[in-house]
């Protein structure tokens, strides 16, 4: 069963995430030495990392070693290297090049004016970038915490309702005639999201309370994403009041 919290609004709930993934990597860098993140793009995922840079420059009680952490995406547009569409930019300027996480382990998805003309070749990369950081007989490394957004449709990472990727069980694909724009992107698919440790999806605002509540009532992924998605050992639903909206009211 995945746990479902609510926070108040977009800036309770990017403050609570923000502070909950701080721990989160603590901990598994407690365990491990290192520790490894999925980011999502979108507007709720941006500002929890906005959050998550406000605390690294606190004296605060858990810090994270940002040397320590791999960075890696869930989707990517498949633009140039400074479109303000990419979401590595987003996440750059929010955390990554305020913390100073090392260039070596930021696990960026190619841009389109890069070393590959096409999205399929972008995938196949990632796919085996992926794979040569995953333990021994392994396709995938340990991924500590996989963030998502969602779409009001219930898209997740760049899997689309009713799109090819929905089939797909490679662990990373190539998207292409995305009903979003831009049009063209790279995405991992649920082969790789769901090996994830933890899977939390980030929601906020009253247009995706309907995939919300349909998505926890067990909605067809090929149709509704969203409900495809499970972690490993965890999948935690991260709402604001107006995401949450739809759901039937608690027992008692
Ligand atoms: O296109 C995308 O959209 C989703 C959700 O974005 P939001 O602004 O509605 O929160 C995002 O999770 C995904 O990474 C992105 O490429």
């Amino acid at each position: 069963m995945p746990d479902v919290v609510v926070e108040a609004d977009a800036d309770a709930l990017a403050r609570a995430v923000g502070e909950a993934l701080v721990a989160r990597l603590a901990a598994a860098q407690a365990v491990h030495g290192t520790a490894s993140v999925v980011l999502t793009g979108g507007g709720i995922g941006t500002a929890v990392l906005q959050q998550v840079a406000r605390l690294a420059a606190e004296p605060v009680r858990e810090t994270v070693d940002w040397t320590a952490v791999d960075v890696w995406w869930g989707d990517e547009r498949f633009v140039p290297a400074d479109d303000d569409e990419r979401n590595e930019r987003g996440a750059r300027r929010a955390l990554l090049d305020v913390v100073g996480v090392p260039a070596g382990r930021v696990h960026a998805m190619p841009p389109s004016d890069g070393e590959f003309a096409d999205p399929e070749d972008a995938a196949a990369w990632y796919a085996a970038e992926l794979a040569a950081a995953a333990p021994e007989g392994h396709v995938l490394p340990r991924i500590d915490v996989l963030l998502l957004g969602m779409g009001p449709e219930g898209h997740v990472a760049s899997i689309f309702p009713d799109s090819p990727a929905v089939r797909d069980e490679r662990p990373v694909v190539a998207v292409r005639d995305c009903p979003k724009p831009p049009p063209t992107r790279v995405s991992l698919g649920f082969a790789a999201i769901n090996a994830a440790e933890e899977v939390w999806l980030l929601v906020s605002g009253e247009g995706k309370a309907p995939a919300v509540a349909e998505a926890l009532a067990g909605a067809e992924p090929a149709q509704l994403p969203a409900a495809g998605v499970r972690g490993v050992r965890a999948t935690r639903w991260l709402l604001d009041r107006a995401a949450a909206r739809e759901l039937p009211a608690p027992p008692g």
